[in-house]
């Protein structure tokens, strides 16, 4: 797996030559794999990955084209995607996968897509925060999200890239200037939250985690990142040492381990949602008006039309509002610092 032009090329010639029909070509020559969208191999969604050569997006790529809700999966990063692409081809699943490589295919890779997932942009190294990220991600996101805007207007929008407290912001105005926003559409991944927070919260109850159901409202970083432990399904008790160790750890989860698991139970959940299914309830960082803050993650009910409805906080204990209270304050200026990004 060593990607690169030529072997780019090579790929588009033994794709096009094995499988003319699963191809539509472009009128121009050259690249052609790279300038193909796929056609899709059978009745599903039509899904691009953008980042999908890093760490995140390599693994989501794979459990994506496992997913049977998927029918077109394209693979767009600005380097190594054909060598991923090849890789993930070969799955003897049903969704047809396309590599594009670079901001020229950007255009190719986003058309006529029902959901993008990104988590295209730099990750943290030890010892920084993930609003340290913002230099280098707030561009990357500016730029994918006005190819989204162009070409695929009505997609459902997962984002990743960090610091989500802050890229969700952008993508929202970028979505604005062009005239093409929709709040239900644009959701910000914070379902590691949610993950993290029903794994630990069993270690302590010694029960199984897919028993457990831990609300985990906020945003994605630090303080921000506030799971509701009074909430927590099937009914429990905790004392205030099991409380403090709990919240800590599922506040600090991203600097044990990072994955992808997530980012697709996340975007399966969309994908469910567009198909019609009920009940589809997942926490999300999304623009909402449970708080006075513009954006806020919470319980989202997910539906053919993107997010269609908002669950409230529900009662919070003491420790919970205190939480809240901080946790509103780093928001609202991570927010902000998003919004006067593209305003400037
Ligand atoms: N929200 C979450 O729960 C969550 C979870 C994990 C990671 N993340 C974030 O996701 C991002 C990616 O993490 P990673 O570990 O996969 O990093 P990575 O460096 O392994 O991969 C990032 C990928 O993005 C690509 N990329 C960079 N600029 C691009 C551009 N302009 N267009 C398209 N692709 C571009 C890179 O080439 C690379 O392949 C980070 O910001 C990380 O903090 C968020
Ligand atoms: O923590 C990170 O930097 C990545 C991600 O946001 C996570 O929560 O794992």
């Amino acid at each position: 797996m060593q990607p690169n032009g030529d072997a780019n090329q090579r790929i588009a010639t033994i794709s096009a030559h094995l499988n003319p029909r699963s191809l539509q070509m472009e009128e121009s020559s050259g690249l052609q794999q790279v300038n193909c969208r796929a056609k899709g191999g059978s009745s599903g969604f039509r899904v691009a990955i953008l980042g999908a050569a890093g760490g995140i997006g390599q693994p989501l790529a794979m459990l994506m084209k496992m997913n049977p809700l998927v029918s077109a999966l394209h693979l767009y990063d600005v380097v190594n995607s054909p060598g991923v692409t090849a890789d993930i081809s070969h799955m003897d699943t049903g969704a047809v996968v396309r590599g594009f490589l670079g901001q020229n295919q950007l255009e190719n890779a986003l058309t006529g897509m029902d959901l993008v997932i990104i988590p295209a942009g730099v990750p943290r190294k030890p010892g920084m925060t993930r609003d340290d990220l913002f230099n280098i991600n707030a561009g990357i996101v500016k730029t994918l999200c006005e190819g989204v805007a162009k070409c695929c207007p009505k997609a459902i929008v997962n984002l990743i890239s960090n610091p989500v407290n802050s890229t969700v912001p952008i993508a929202a105005e970028v979505f604005k200037k062009a005239g093409t926003y929709d709040p239900k559409r644009l959701l910000g991944v914070t379902m590691l939250d949610v993950v993290r927070a029903n794994t630990f919260v069993a270690e302590v109850l010694g029960t199984d985690p897919r028993e457990v159901d831990v609300p985990v409202v906020g945003g994605h970083a630090g303080v921000t990142i506030l799971p509701l432990l009074s909430q927590v399904k099937p009914p429990c008790s905790f004392t205030r040492e099991e409380t403090d160790y709990l919240t800590t750890r599922i506040q600090n989860g991203g600097t044990e381990v990072v994955e992808a698991y997530a980012a697709v139970r996340f975007a399966d959940a969309c994908l469910r949602g567009l198909r019609g299914d009920g009940g589809v309830v997942q926490c999300a960082f999304v623009a909402s008006q449970v708080t006075e803050l513009p954006f806020f993650a919470s319980k989202v009910r997910l539906g053919r039309t993107g997010i269609e409805d908002i669950h409230p906080l529900g009662p919070l204990n003491e420790y919970e509002r205190i939480g809240l209270d901080k946790a509103k304050k780093e928001l609202a200026s991570s927010i902000e610092k998003g919004v006067s990004f593209i305003k400037k």
